[in-house]
């Protein structure tokens, strides 16, 4: 992998996403890692320079939710109702997989993420120490959780393997991996595990990522099991004191419901694109907001989303809520990004190292090539970036100071390897299903 210790990116608009910042034309200096300069000129000497004019650097985007080993299982299911696709068709197929299986079907995930302008991830899986391997070998940032569905008896293995993530991984990676406890979802955690996950977490300081309330059928089946909402099961397990919880969807939250989780520490990871698609609903993210709770963006795995790309997410998350609101104000282009960076930062606990471009922050960062028909003229950079831009525009992608992809070419894996890897194993598990 490319190691350049000391480059300065020069001559590109910065978007720093620290809140009040307006853009500017400058230069950053990158030093072990970290930005150590944003200034409109640095001449201090680099062992390399970055051309970066015509171009926009901004903060790395964090996908807030994914399954990454999932990319396998991009297109085989399309078109069914949650429930469905989940039982009739992932579960099955993800039976089948071997760790070798996740080990590529997450290096497809960071190829894809790396080329639309994603460093960080927080995914929910099994078989994490393929995972875990992916994001060293591909050089990402990621918080990682071995997902935890308590159906039947398995004599402690699952949190065992949770468990062993957390002590073998954290901090892996030159500090790029961090770790969760992941009870998977209400409706598949019953009392009993998930009360013991949530205090095993409090008590040692683990964030927890869980999905919450994402279709109807979930909350019925709740209501129906333990007369409470999705959300009202999980407060009174004691899930919001002393936890901080990154929650996947909140589609279907009562207005009492998000009152619970006011005050929370963590938030929730807004997924438009796979809402939409499911036909899951509106997550009511403007009333979780105006509430002071923090809402970052994910794609889920692309077995539902589809793709990976953050910018078609934060397209989405604008557009769903001015159409959901009647009204064109409401989530502008600036909040959109901001919850594609810091917020979705904060969800992963890792807000103080990343999310805005600042001295004394690691240097996760892209450069977006704005020498494009679909991206001139430039009248407001928030607004180009987070309505026009796709992934396929992000020229440049750093994480840690480590140069990832550089005009589009990706460095830090062997896209072919992992192109005819992906598709041989992904023929292998959908066979007959
Ligand atoms: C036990 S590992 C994670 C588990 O979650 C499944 N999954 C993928 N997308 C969703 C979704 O939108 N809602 C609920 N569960 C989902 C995935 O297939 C894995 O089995
Ligand atoms: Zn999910």
């Amino acid at each position: 992998m490319n190691r350049r210790k000391r480059f300065v990116i020069k001559g590109c608009q910065i978007l720093t996403m620290v809140q009040g910042d307006k853009p500017f034309v400058g230069d950053l200096l990158i030093e072990d890692g970290y930005i150590t300069r944003i200034a409109a000129s640095i001449d201090e000497q680099a062992d390399h320079v970055i051309d970066g004019i015509g171009k926009v650097a901004m903060p790395g985007l964090i996908n807030a939710h994914n399954h990454a080993g999932m990319s396998l299982l991009r297109g085989f299911s399309d078109d069914l109702k949650l429930m469905d696709w989940l039982d009739k068709k992932m579960l099955p197929a993800e039976a089948r997989m071997t760790k070798e299986d996740i080990y590529w079907g997450t290096m497809l995930s960071a190829a894809e993420m790396i080329a639309s302008g994603t460093t960080a991830f927080a995914d929910m899986y099994v078989q994490m120490d393929a995972v875990a391997q992916a994001v060293v070998d591909s050089g990402m940032r990621a918080a990682l959780t071995r997902g935890l569905v308590f159906l039947e008896d398995d004599g402690g293995q699952r949190m065992k393997e949770a468990l062993d993530l957390i002590e073998s991984w954290t901090g892996a990676g030159d500090g790029r991996i961090t770790t969760m406890l992941g009870p998977h979802a209400p409706y598949t955690c019953p009392p009993q595990p998930l009360k013991e996950v949530i205090d095993l977490a409090r008590s040692r300081k683990i964030p927890i990522h869980i999905h919450l309330a994402e279709t109807v059928e979930e909350v019925e089946k709740i209501r129906e099991r333990y007369q409470k909402t999705p959300t009202e099961y999980l407060h009174e397990l004691g899930l919001f004191a002393g936890n901080h919880v990154l929650l996947a969807h909140g589609v279907h939250l009562t207005h009492a419901d998000i009152k619970l989780l006011c005050g929370m520490s963590g938030g929730v990871s807004h997924n438009p694109v796979s809402n939409l698609k499911l036909a899951c609903g509106v997550a009511p993210i403007r009333e979780m907001i105006e509430q002071g709770i923090t809402v970052g963006i994910g794609t889920d795995g692309a077995g539902s989303a589809t793709t990976l790309d953050m910018f078609a997410e934060i397209k989405a998350a604008a557009w769903m809520q001015k159409l959901d609101a009647g009204d064109p104000t409401v989530l502008p282009a600036e909040q959109a990004l901001r919850m594609a960076t810091i917020e979705s930062a904060k969800l992963l606990r890792i807000d103080s190292e990343i999310g805005t471009l600042e001295v004394g922050k690691r240097a996760d960062l892209i450069l977006i090539d704005l020498n494009k028909p679909h991206l001139q003229p430039v009248h407001d950079l928030y607004s180009l970036i987070a309505y026009s831009a796709t992934g396929a525009d992000v020229d440049t992608t750093i994480v840690n100071g480590q140069i990832l992809m550089q005009g589009r070419q990706l460095l830090s894996l062997s896209w072919e390897e992992t192109r005819l890897e992906a598709a041989k194993r992904a023929k292998r598990l959908v066979a007959g299903l």
